[in-house]
């Protein structure tokens, strides 16, 4: 895709954006233009690894952007956004990656232009293509602009559009998600070695039996508790394993964690608001 990228951001989630659009030849290095707040050493990384520009000169990231992307932590966006407050092209779709700040702060942002927002939760597995990445449109977001977005997305797993209001919901589902996933691969690979397992295999070991899992679920024919019924014989080593889990409230010790990462999407907004308000007009 021919198409110039802004990218206000350069940590973790910026990272694996770039990496999957060049992993899958979408989006060339020299289309994407990357700035951050201070860190110089971040941005020769950046460079250096996948051939990207890195400016802060504020004319230089406008002029290059076709469509910005927006991907500081929720207490830095105003201060982020502040150099292009007034000078944004009404055009160009802004894409905010952020936890909890919602479309209608990022539109309330520009109140005398008319900003095609548009929130995303990428995650993480945008590195291997594999991200998902809920959406939800603004107000002033064409169909072509959407269209562009959905492409931009695609580039790096699959996408889903939802109304705005679940967009807490989405977060901490899918954009924290693979964190939970990662916990308990690291566990049963902690599990391996306490019984015996070499390290090395175990990695393979659980990757594989996660991704296998993962793509049984993905044909849609049985649900997860049909499937772990399959797996368990009476009596057998998954009865005794799923005692143990039961007995320590697994199922609803992982609900109550991905409540209280809802929670916390919609607090990081709510609290941000709350810094902003007195500002956004002047
Ligand atoms: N990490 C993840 O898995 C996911 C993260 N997100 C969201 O993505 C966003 C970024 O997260 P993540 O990449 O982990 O965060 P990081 O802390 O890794 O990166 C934040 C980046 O923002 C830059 N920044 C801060 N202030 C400004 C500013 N005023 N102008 C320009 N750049 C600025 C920082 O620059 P400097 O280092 O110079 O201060 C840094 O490069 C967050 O809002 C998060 O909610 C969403 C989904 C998944
Ligand atoms: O932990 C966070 O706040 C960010 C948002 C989603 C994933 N990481």
């Amino acid at each position: 895709m021919n198409f110039n990228l802004t990218i206000i951001g350069a940590g973790s989630m910026a990272e694996a954006l770039i990496a999957g659009w060049l992993k899958s030849n979408s989006i060339s290095p020299e289309n994407i233009m990357v700035t951050n707040r201070s860190n110089d050493h971040r941005l020769d990384e950046l460079t250096r690894a996948y051939q990207v520009k890195v400016t802060r000169n504020q004319e230089s990231l406008l002029e290059h952007g076709q469509l910005f992307i927006l991907a500081c932590k929720p207490k830095d966006w105003k201060n982020a956004l502040l150099p292009f407050k007034q000078t944004m092209k009404p055009n160009t779709p802004l894409i905010s990656v952020m936890a909890g700040i919602t479309v209608k702060d990022l539109e309330e942002y520009f109140p005398h232009l008319n900003v095609p927002v548009i929130r995303a939760i990428p995650n993480t597995s945008a590195v291997v293509n594999a991200s998902m990445t809920p959406y939800a449109l603004g107000a002033w977001v064409t169909q072509t602009q959407k269209n562009i977005v959905e492409k931009v997305f695609t580039f790096v797993g699959e996408i889903a559009e939802v109304p705005e209001s679940q967009m807490d919901a989405m977060t901490a589902l899918t954009g924290t998600g693979p964190a939970y996933i990662y916990y308990l691969m690291e566990s049963m690979e902690m599990a391996a070695e306490k019984i015996g397992i070499d390290k090395t295999l175990a990695r393979h070991l659980v990757s594989q039996t996660l991704l296998g899992a993962s793509l049984r679920v993905q044909t849609k024919e049985l649900s997860p508790s049909t499937l772990y019924h399959q797996i368990m014989s009476p009596g057998g080593t998954t009865e005794a394993g799923f005692n143990i889990l039961r007995e320590h409230e697994v199922q609803e010790t992982m609900i109550h964690c991905i409540e209280k990462a809802y929670g916390r999407s919609k607090e990081l907004g709510d609290s941000c608001r709350e810094i902003l308000t007195d500002d956004v007009h002047k």
